[in-house]
């Protein structure tokens, strides 16, 4: 029976969607350095606590790898996702391996962050899980921080990763360890047929990258990557490095990229509606401006979106681009400039590129905002 699990979801409605399922005695907010960033590359982010977790029901257990998973069918259902990519670290990759070797028309891609088919020995699970039933949380919160950061992160880091750790249910804790104990994904691998990417990372002595390297073999056409400075919580200690993995996985081509950020900073009516119109002779521009414009520049990471908005409303005040203003004015509010920045903006403009251009523009913008509302 599932349970129904919490979860967050951010990035455009539209977008393809990913799914974060995270570590033992973890909960969303392992994610958020990858939660932004995927959203803002035009990802459909949902997050979610496992069953026992964070802020979702923590049923009597024990639980098994097979209920984990079946709580997340229940929540894509819930959503009415039919397919999504699968992110998940340590058990939430235990979880995104059962389910794509289960239930492999729900899983588009797969990646596999600082995880293991089988953490033995079995004994380990069974005393981890009395000690939390029997001492609580706190008593094995310093381990696992331990476990989880190498000796060279950032003191900040590892106290809010504890506060995370020992305001886990001690029940539900244990009743996941149980469901590591007693899985047998192992065997499931070879059948796993969703395009996947394995991290590891260097200083994971949970998960060491053999365990990685294993899963790896095993999953047809698998690749892998190591990521070094980072222990068992790899996204959490070299977030940008684990992003950027990520994203060169779930949005392979410069087209997927483009059409996912275009979605994101255009808004999803619009490209609906350039998509529906595109005939055989403007269909090359399209193209071109979703794989070159969007995919290969507006994805880049040295410039924030809002920064971008920024640059193209000076370019287009001054070469006088009417048509294409209120589109970027829209463009510019989604990327969280304010009406009286953007009047800022065309002010500044008027200084560098004329008057008469800057009127013009002033008026697009005002009538563009005062649609918006
Ligand atoms: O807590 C650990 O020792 C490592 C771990 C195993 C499964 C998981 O999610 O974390």
């Amino acid at each position: 029976m599932s349970v129904e699990v919490y979860y967050e979801v951010s990035g455009p409605e539209n977008g393809p969607v990913v799914v974060l399922a995270g570590a033992l005695g973890t909960n969303v907010r392992m994610w958020a350095a990858q939660a932004e960033r995927l959203a803002a590359a035009g990802l459909r982010v949902v997050r979610y606590d496992h069953r026992g977790h964070g802020d979702s029901p923590a049923p009597p257990g024990p639980y098994t790898l097979e209920e984990l998973a079946g709580d997340l069918v229940a929540l894509l259902d819930r959503l009415d996702v039919p397919k999504a990519s699968i992110v998940g670290l340590s058990l939430g990759g235990m979880v995104g391996m059962w389910l794509a070797a289960h239930e492999p028309a729900r899983v588009e891609r797969l990646v596999l962050c600082c995880t293991s088919a089988k953490i033995g020995p079995a004994q380990l699970w069974v005393d981890r899980a009395r000690a939390a039933r029997e001492s609580g949380m706190e008593a094995l919160a310093d381990a696992a921080v331990g476990r989880w950061l190498s000796s060279n992160a950032r003191p900040a880091l590892a106290s809010g990763l504890r506060a995370m750790f020992t305001a886990t249910p001690a029940e539900g804790y244990a009743s996941c360890c149980t469901a590591i104990e007693t899985m047998t994904v192992e065997d499931d691998l070879p059948s796993i047929t969703a395009p996947t990417l394995v991290i590891s990372t260097l200083q994971d002595q949970a998960t060491p990258v053999d365990h990685g390297a294993r899963i790896a073999a095993a999953i047809p056409g698998a690749r892998m990557a190591v990521v070094d400075g980072a222990a068992h919580l790899g996204n959490v200690e070299q977030p940008a490095e684990f992003t950027a993995l990520i994203l060169e996985h779930l949005l392979p081509s410069r087209y997927e990229a483009g059409t996912a950020m275009r979605r994101a900073v255009l808004g999803d009516e619009h490209v609906d509606r350039a998509m529906t119109t595109m005939t055989e002779f403007t269909k090359p521009f399209q193209d071109y401006t979703t794989e070159v414009a969007w995919g290969t520049v507006w994805s880049r990471p040295g410039l924030d979106r809002r920064t971008r908005s920024v640059i193209t409303l000076t370019v287009l005040t001054a070469l006088r681009a009417h048509e294409e203003l209120p589109m970027h004015v829209r463009a510019a509010v989604r990327n969280g400039l304010t009406p009286a920045e953007i009047a800022e903006v065309l002010l500044h403009t008027g200084v560098y590129a004329g008057v008469p251009a800057a009127n013009s523009a002033f008026a697009i913008a005002r009538r563009t905002l005062d649609e918006l509302g």
